[in-house]
C-alpha cells in the first residue's frame, strides 16, 4: 500500500529490504545474470517488462520505434515509463529485489539518445521530461545499489545477433555505441546525470562460465547493499 512521507507517495513497511538496480546496454547479460540470483532464496528479480513493450493491446510500441523511431519513440517511451514506475511501486515480495534497468536509464540513457540523435522531436522530449520530473518527485523510487554490467558494444552487438529478436535485427552497432557512451556518462565518469545509489562495476565481456564465477565473487557485496 501507498501513503504519503516527506510529501512522497512511498510503499509501506520496506524500510529495512534492499532494492538493486541491474543496469547495462542493451544484450550485455542482464536476464542471465537476474537467472542466476533468482535461484537464491530470500531474492526475487523483476525483468523489465519487454513482453508488454512488444505486446499492448495487440500492437507492438517496440517494433514500431525501431521501425519509425521519430513517430514512435515518444509512444514506446511513455509505455516504458508507465511500466517501470509499476514495477518499482510493486510490494516487495522478499527482503532483497533485483530488478532489471529502472525509470531512470529508460529516461536518462533511452530518451536522451533518441533526443540526441535527432530523432525525438523537441516537445515529445519536453512531456516525457517533465512526466519524469514530477513522477521522481512525487514517488519514492528506493534504489541501494546500481550493478552495471560493463561491456563493449561489440560484445553486445555479437549477443545481441546470437539472441535475435526480431524487432532488433535493424540495431546497427552505432545504436550500441550511443547507449554504452550514455551509460559510461552516467555510471562511471559522472558526466551527465545525478546517479541515485552506489555502483557496483562488473567487466561483462567473459563468457557465461567467467561471468557465473564473478557473479557468485560479488554475491555478499549485492546482498549486503542497503547494509
Ligand atoms: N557471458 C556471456 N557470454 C556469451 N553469451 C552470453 C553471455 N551472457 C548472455 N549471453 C547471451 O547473450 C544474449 C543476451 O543476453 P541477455 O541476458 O538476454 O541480455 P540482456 O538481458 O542484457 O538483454 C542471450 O542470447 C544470452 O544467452
Ligand atoms: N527505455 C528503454 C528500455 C529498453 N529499450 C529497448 C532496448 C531493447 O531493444 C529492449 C530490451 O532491452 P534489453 O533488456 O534486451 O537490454 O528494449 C528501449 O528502447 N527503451
Amino acid at each position: 500500500m501507498l501513503s504519503s512521507s516527506q510529501g512522497k507517495l512511498v510503499r509501506n513497511g520496506e524500510g529495512k529490504k534492499s532494492v538493486i538496480w541491474l543496469e547495462g546496454n542493451i544484450a550485455s547479460g542482464k536476464t542471465t545474470c537476474l537467472e542466476y540470483f533468482s535461484k537464491t532464496s530470500d531474492i526475487e528479480v523483476l525483468t523489465e517488462p519487454v513482453s508488454k513493450w512488444r505486446n499492448v493491446q495487440g500492437c507492438n510500441p517496440l517494433g514500431l520505434m525501431y521501425q519509425d523511431p521519430s513517430r514512435w519513440g515518444l509512444t514506446l517511451q511513455t509505455y516504458v515509463q508507465l511500466t517501470m514506475l509499476d514495477r518499482h511501486v510493486l510490494p516487495m515480495a522478499s527482503p532483497i529485489r533485483m530488478m532489471e534497468r529502472s525509470i531512470y536509464s529508460a529516461k536518462y540513457i533511452f530518451v536522451e539518445n533518441l533526443y540526441k540523435s535527432g530523432k525525438m522531436p523537441e516537445v515529445d522530449f519536453a512531456v516525457l521530461s517533465e512526466w519524469f520530473e514530477w513522477i521522481v518527485k512525487n514517488i519514492a523510487i528506493p534504489v541501494d545499489l546500481i550493478v552495471y554490467l560493463q561491456t563493449s558494444p561489440q560484445t553486445c552487438y555479437e549477443r545481441l545477433k546470437q539472441r535475435c529478436r526480431e524487432e532488433e535485427k535493424v540495431i546497427p552497432l552505432e545504436y550500441i555505441e550511443s547507449i554504452h557512451n550514455l551509460y559510461e556518462d552516467w555510471l562511471i565518469h559522472h558526466k551527465s546525470f545525478e546517479v541515485p545509489a552506489p555502483v557496483l562495476v562488473m567487466p561483462a565481456d567473459h563468457d557465461l562460465k567467467k561471468m557465473l564465477h564473478q557473479f557468485e565473487e560479488n554475491r555478499e557485496k549485492i546482498l549486503m547493499a542497503n547494509c
